[in-house]
């Protein structure tokens, strides 16, 4: 399994999702002449996106476990597929009803494949799946771009459709050569991490986690569809400030995505990144909704951007993956469900909220974050304390791999050093040099308690450095000599 490529065929799908999720909407105008329909329509259309996602979620994750990821991954390209070849040509309104409905499966069946592949690809850390969050805002960044160029250049909107459609195609192309991880592997410290937890607490860290699938989009939705109405008609900001709040979350969110994954592949708990993140995002979120001062509302976007769509859901899914290592589709797509059926209802109802006021919509997100905090604090104590085993010891793999890394970096070095000794012809063993560096690790060491050990570990490192320079210029004088030899020969 070559882990690289198959990474980024999976968040390559991402980048086209990220444009599918988006192109109905910023194509609404285009569609409604093409159409001859009023904007609702295309509106009404654009509804059939989440109807299919609501559908298909649970079916697709649920037969993901059973059939494998890959195949799941495929039916989500063919059906994207379908959708944009589809939608750039369709003057049928049914039939383009259809089509969104297919992109909701194709979403839920990508999903379905990939979170799960990702958590199974790199054992228990799922750093991987908070990258995803980062293709599909890039795809959402460059499809605006590409709109308004085609536009200004007076070209058929339905370049942008074929676009992700091409990417499809090849990306069908790449995926399908790669093989995929062992399906539902479950790393034996995981399963023993799940297995000690009683049932009531099992029972509570599953509904919290699958409340968090909800507020977790519905603080994201119901931002992003107010925040504008709300400070130009609540509290006078320009139209060209509105927008800068909404840019700014976008900058933040893919930042946050970035810090999210850096921190985790780092060894960060998961649990502990999402409890800050929601508990910093309700004081932005504070902050958006009673200041009045327009500097503090661009902090407060960005800060909002950062740590409520910086990747939480996708953390939020790691852990409750993590409780059912066997059934990782299966709560893919439960996770999901919730999710979808925050987009649904949240507009509802905070359209029914608008009728009192633009404020009391917009701060209603201020209850779905604290309900949000909550949830995450009771499936955090619920989950129980972080100081596992089995956590432990995933620390010590990360730790590991930085000092294997570093110790390839230090032995190509102390090649070098031979060769230069070799050449110069000095001892390899320098005992002066060696003192100097146990020196250091006593000065640098941060815990005195440590040192003794350190040193003895540098004690062996060195024996083995010196091991390996003499192993080498054994061999490089036997290939000179032979070399000499051979040339000797050649010259008789
Ligand atoms: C790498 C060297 O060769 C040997 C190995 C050392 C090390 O691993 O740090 C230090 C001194 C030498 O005995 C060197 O001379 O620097």
């Amino acid at each position: 399994m070559h882990k690289r490529a198959l990474s980024l065929s999976l968040y390559l799908n991402y980048f086209v999702h990220g444009i599918g999720l988006i192109i109905l909407t910023q194509n609404m105008q285009a569609l409604s002449q093409h159409w001859q329909t009023p904007i609702a329509t295309v509106s009404y259309v654009v509804s059939g996106i989440g109807m299919g996602r609501l559908f298909a979620y649970f079916l697709f994750g649920k037969l993901s476990d059973r059939y494998g990821r890959k195949l799941f991954i495929n039916i989500g390209m063919l059906s994207y597929l379908v959708f944009f070849l589809g939608m750039a040509v369709v003057t049928n309104i049914q039939v383009a009803y259809a089509l969104a409905i297919l992109a909701g499966i194709a979403n839920s069946a990508l999903d379905s494949g990939t979170y799960t592949t990702f958590i199974e690809m790199g054992g228990r850390q799922g750093s991987a799946n908070v990258l995803i969050k980062a293709f599909m805002s890039a795809g959402e960044f460059i499809l605006p771009l590409l709109i308004a160029s085609l536009e200004t250049t007076r070209q058929w909107y339905g370049w942008s459709f074929m676009l992700a459609a091409v990417v499809l195609i090849v990306n069908v192309v790449l995926l399908n050569r790669q093989k995929f991880p062992v399906r539902n592997q479950v790393d034996a410290s995981a399963q023993a991490a799940g297995q000690q937890l009683s049932k009531a607490r099992r029972w509570l860290a599953s509904a919290s986690l699958a409340g968090y699938g909800y507020t977790s989009m519905a603080v994201m939705i119901l931002y992003t569809q107010w925040i504008s109405l709300f400070v130009t008609s609540e509290l006078n900001y320009s139209r060209v400030l509105a927008h800068l709040l909404l840019s700014l979350y976008s900058i933040g969110s893919i930042t946050g995505v970035l810090v999210t994954f850096w921190l985790l592949h780092r060894g960060a708990a998961e649990n502990k990144v999402l409890l800050t993140m929601n508990l910093s995002s309700l004081v932005a979120l504070l902050v958006v909704c009673y200041t009045s001062w327009p500097w503090l509302s661009i902090v407060a976007s960005f800060v909002f951007g950062f740590t409520a769509a910086g990747g939480m859901m996708q953390v939020g899914l790691n852990l409750f993956i993590r409780l059912y290592p066997q059934a990782k589709g299966t709560v893919t797509g439960v996770f999901f469900t919730f999710g979808s059926i925050a987009a649904f209802t949240i507009p509802l109802i905070t359209g029914w909220l608008s009728k009192q006021s633009i404020g009391a919509a917009m701060r209603f997100d201020l209850v779905i974050g604290l309900a949000g905090v909550a949830l995450v604090a009771l499936a955090v104590w619920a989950l129980g304390p972080t100081k596992s085993l089995a956590h432990e010891r995933q620390h010590i793999n990360q730790i590991d791999q930085q000092i294997v890394r570093l110790l390839n970096q230090r032995f190509d070095t102390v090649t070098t050093i031979g060769d230069l000794k070799q050449a110069e012809q000095l001892p390899v063993l320098d005992q002066q040099r060696e003192d100097r560096v146990l020196d250091q690790v006593a000065q640098k060491s941060q815990t005195a308690a440590h040192t003794p050990y350190l040193q003895a570990i540098y004690q062996a490192i060195m024996l083995n450095s010196r091991a390996y320079q003499s192993a080498r210029q054994t061999t490089t004088t036997m290939t000179t000599s032979t070399t000499q030899h051979k040339e000797e020969l050649t010259h008789d």
